[in-house]
């Protein structure tokens, strides 16, 4: 497929062009798209691309998390919605059912990052506008005279997933600002999973702090706990932070605590893929458990996440719904061609991620500030309504 734009957040974050998490080119008046993802899965082995040009596609590498992380879910996914095949024969109205399914499908890939519902709402309420005639429609080559209002729509879609994905940036970099405060006095952080650069746009929720500081000069070092089953501390927080010059030592999960009870963890930051009204946050599987030896070691355990992250419609973490998968990932942890580790009559369980009750985070911190003991009020309050991308 040619390609004669290139739309990407560039990262500085992590090493060059080909470890970019989520580029998207367009071809050819905009009707030949690609979303061009960071295998994920590969890393750290090797640095693949995966070019998803179709919506199933782009499912499937959601699904199995070659690109992952609840911002950039969302960012993947607000791009696939440009993947909808649409005829220049389609009327206004069968062009927009058709992206309106396109919505639909991509938003049952992953039932937990609450991002990805969000990002899908920004496009949904693009295609149903009556008038989706965007700024950016001026500029692009799709809207030269003439151009139907079934092209308009499609280039204000474009504009729409590359808006998503600039604005991430912004919000990383103002939570990295934000919560460089909270880590400034540290010498050992700890964190769970990955929510770095391959996260999100580029430098990360829980990692933006730890960028933001090393660029100014402050270094940390950071423990990666492993983050069973399937190693995103292990294979990815600790190939991106070693790309950008950050000392991290991976552990595997079950050393948290006894490297805490040594005294050689200062504070606990994570990610979070869906926050509760009240302040409950569900990410990782394996962070809760981390929060409670934080409490027991009063150690300061932060969350860090864009405001989109919250669902204000769900009144506390029980409501979150939690990603169930495939037990062959806990079974074989190598993938199909590793060695089977579980008896085969003996069953397995394998939900992707836990919640945190708020009552065990010391602050919130987001793109707007940091939410100190965080509980429905102050959020209801830090949010505003509705919520929207806003970069302090
Ligand atoms: C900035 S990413 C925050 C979370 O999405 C992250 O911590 C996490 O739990 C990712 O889970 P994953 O299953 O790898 O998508």
């Amino acid at each position: 497929m040619g390609s004669d734009t290139t739309a990407s957040v560039n990262s500085t974050s992590i090493a060059d062009a080909s470890s970019e998490t989520i580029r998207y080119r367009i071809a050819d008046r905009a009707q030949c798209a690609a979303v061009d993802l960071l295998d994920q899965t590969r890393l750290p082995e090797s640095l693949t691309r995966c070019v998803c040009e179709t919506l199933p596609q782009l499912h499937d590498a959601i699904r199995r998390l070659v690109v992952r992380g609840a911002p950039a879910i969302g960012i993947a996914a607000a791009y696939g919605v440009t993947l909808t095949p649409i005829e220049s024969s389609d009327s206004l109205e069968t062009a927009r059912t058709k992206w309106i399914d396109a919505i639909e499908y991509l938003a049952t890939s992953r039932p937990t990052a609450v991002n990805l519902f969000w990002a899908l709402d920004r496009m949904r309420a693009i295609v149903e506008s009556p008038e989706s005639v965007s700024p950016e429609l001026e500029s692009m080559e799709a809207t030269a005279k003439g151009a139907s209002s079934v092209e308009s729509l499609r280039v204000s879609l474009v504009a729409e997933a590359i808006r998503i994905h600039e604005d991430d940036r912004a919000m990383c970099r103002s939570i990295g600002r934000h919560g460089s405060g909270r880590l400034a006095e540290c010498r050992n952080v700890l964190t769970h999973c990955n929510a770095g650069g391959l996260a999100t746009s580029t430098f990360g929720t829980a990692l933006a702090p730890i960028y933001y500081l090393h660029e100014h000069g402050k270094t940390l070092h950071v423990y990666a706990d492993e983050t069973r089953p399937l190693l995103q501390g292990a294979r990815l927080t600790a190939w991106e932070l070693a790309q950008a010059g950050v000392p991290v030592t991976v552990i595997t999960d079950s050393m948290a605590g006894g490297l805490m009870r040594q005294g050689h963890v200062d504070a606990i930051i994570v990610g979070a893929d869906r926050i509760a009204a009240n302040g409950d946050a569900a990410n990782k599987i394996g962070t809760y458990p981390l929060a409670v030896l934080a409490h027991y070691h009063r150690i300061p355990f932060y969350v860090a996440a864009p405001t989109n992250t919250f669902d204000l419609a769900l009144a506390s973490g029980d409501l979150i719904p939690i990603e169930q998968r495939d037990g062959e990932e806990v079974r074989c942890p190598g993938g199909p061609s590793g060695r089977t580790m579980v008896p085969e009559n003996v069953d397995v369980i394998n939900p992707a991620f836990d919640v945190t009750p708020a009552e065990l985070i010391t602050a919130i911190i987001t793109e707007r500030g940091v939410i100190e003991s965080p509980n429905v009020d102050k959020i209801a309050a830090h949010c505003g309504s509705p919520i929207a991308n806003e970069v302090g």
